[in-house]
């Protein structure tokens, strides 16, 4: 374990990280904050949930030089919500130093943006379209800048994306640090990255697992139209404090959200097409624990820090492995356990050997559970929760009703009663689900699909630098593209689970 003291950190910045709570620095902190301090561009490789943010975060903070009112410091985050997160942590670990972060995304009011950016802050967290946008109109300025972070390096470098990194790149003055990010890097990636950088260093922490060893993984061979009620029992069984399930389209998202609810579940969908204000008021629900399932797209799926996530259901097997870590990775993070499970119909069944392959950990089999199973999980639920009662000694109220109905029934009788009223029983309200087809067979795909991860061939290929229709409908090919909410900001949307 290494300490904070020893990394080169300012004073101000060391009250900061304590005040976070952070007593030790974490494998990635430990090896990259010197290095960063040093100015090298370096890729930090690091599993989900290991505090990769307060390793870019922090020599960031230290290196601003506060004489100076401009911009000097610019991260780039694949989505609205992960750019807010991201500033709000870069904002705590500058505390000390009065650090100015701002965070600029598609989606919100971009006058008032351009006021907070009359404000002058140090540094800019910001999705790679409204970025551009503001690069355009000049409201953002850039030259200034001397260290550059891509936070999710491999989405950033992917090829909905590279077009606009590159033109933000531009921008900045050619005397510049760039730290790359990310809990996966493909090979070929990772050679579109090296383009961008002056001898990067590469830190990888090294353990032989790309996921994180507390999550438990397990899949569970389902047909596709079996999905929904296996879902619902795994959730009786598990009950889960939060879980987030992952669908694969935003039709998909919207239809299980709707379904969970008809069923007496707490949940709401999170995807692209809600307007911003939607997006924030479900996550804010699901942080907050008023809603307890997050039905989500891969908009969720990266670098989402959300704790108390016990539970990541993968409703719909992800179209590439590295969306598999980075999935399960909302759960299981900073020391916490977490539970992962994958449904996989039988024509899906080669993506389990890819999606291994590239985590080097087998995943576990589960049966899917049956209706009696469920029932009996219910039913332990509620007694754990009598017997919690009971323990909590809190009961002379009740204490003549019930010998009154004592008087009138058997004990077992009375219980039994009890047990029913309080298990959830089947429940067959009618839901409408559209049927996903399965993911195309692997031996079947052809090499010019746009998605090459699963093509045979590990990673995508070699420079992806596609026109930016090319790159439309990237991966969930079930958008309609009315990004109804996005202030004629389009390019953020280039993936259409966004
Ligand atoms: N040194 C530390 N000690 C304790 N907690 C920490 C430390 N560093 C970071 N954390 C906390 O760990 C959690 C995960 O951190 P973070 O979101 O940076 O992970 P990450 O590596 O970026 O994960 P992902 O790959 O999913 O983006 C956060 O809540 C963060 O505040
Ligand atoms: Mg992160």
């Amino acid at each position: 374990m290494t300490k904070f003291q020893d990394l080169g950190i300012s004073p101000a910045t060391m009250k900061a990280i304590k005040r976070m709570g952070f007593e030790e620095a974490t494998p990635i902190q430990a090896q990259t904050i010197p290095l960063s301090l040093e100015n090298k561009d370096l890729i930090g490789q690091a599993q989900t949930g290991t505090g990769k943010t307060a390793a870019f975060g922090i020599p960031m903070i230290d290196k601003i030089d506060y004489s100076q009112d401009v911009i000097q410091g610019i991260i780039i985050a694949p989505t609205r919500e992960l750019a807010i997160q991201v500033s709000e942590e870069l904002y705590k670990i500058g505390y000390g130093k009065r650090t100015r972060v701002l965070a600029i995304y598609g989606g919100q009011d971009i006058n008032r943006q351009i006021r907070a950016l009359k404000n002058r802050p140090h540094i800019i967290v910001g999705t790679p379209g409204r970025l551009l946008d503001h690069i355009n109109r000049k409201t953002l300025r850039l030259e200034n800048v001397h260290t550059v972070i891509l936070d999710e390096a491999d989405e950033m470098l992917n090829m909905g994306f590279i077009e606009d990194i590159e033109a933000i790149l531009a921008q900045i003055p050619e005397e510049h640090q760039t730290l790359l990010f990310s809990a996966t890097m493909p090979g070929p990636i990772k050679k579109i990255a090296e383009r961008f950088m002056k001898e990067p260093q590469i830190v990888r922490v090294k353990t032989k697992e790309v996921t994180v060893s507390q999550i438990e993984q397990y899949y569970l061979e389902v047909q596709e139209r079996s999905k929904f009620d296996i879902l619902t029992r795994l959730l009786d069984i598990q009950s889960p404090e939060l879980a987030i399930i992952f669908g694969r389209t935003k039709r998909r998202v919207d239809e299980l959200a709707e379904a969970l609810n008809l069923r007496g579940y707490n949940a709401e969908g999170i995807h692209g097409d809600l307007s911003q204000a939607k997006r924030m008021s479900v996550l804010r629900k699901f942080k907050e624990g008023s809603i307890d399932v997050l039905v989500a797209t891969d908009v969720a799926a990266r670098g989402l820090d959300i704790s108390g996530v016990t539970h990541v259901y993968n409703f719909d097997i992800p179209q590439d492995p590295e969306s598999y870590v980075h999935r399960i990775g909302r759960t299981g993070r900073a020391g916490k356990t977490g539970v992962a499970m994958t449904f996989i119909t039988p024509r899906e069944k080669s993506y389990l050997q890819v999606v291994e392959r590239t985590t080097k950990r087998k995943m576990e089999r589960m049966k899917p559970p049956t209706l009696d199973e469920a029932l009996e999980g219910q039913q332990k639920a509620v007694i754990e929760r009598i017997l919690q009662s009971v323990e909590s000694n809190n009961l002379q109220y009740y204490k003549q009703a019930a010998e009154e109905l004592l008087e009138q029934q058997d004990a077992t009788t009375i219980v039994q009663a009890v047990l029913k009223m309080l298990t959830k029983e089947p429940d067959t309200t009618p839901v409408k689900l559209t049927e996903e087809k399965p993911l195309p067979q692997k031996r079947e795909r052809r090499f010019d699909d746009k998605n090459k991860s699963y093509g045979g061939q590990r990673g995508r290929q070699k420079a992806p630098v596609r026109s930016r229709q090319g790159s439309q409908n990237k991966r969930y090919s079930n958008s309609n593209n009315n990004n109804n909410n996005n202030n004629n900001n389009n390019r953020s949307n280039s993936n259409s689970y966004r």
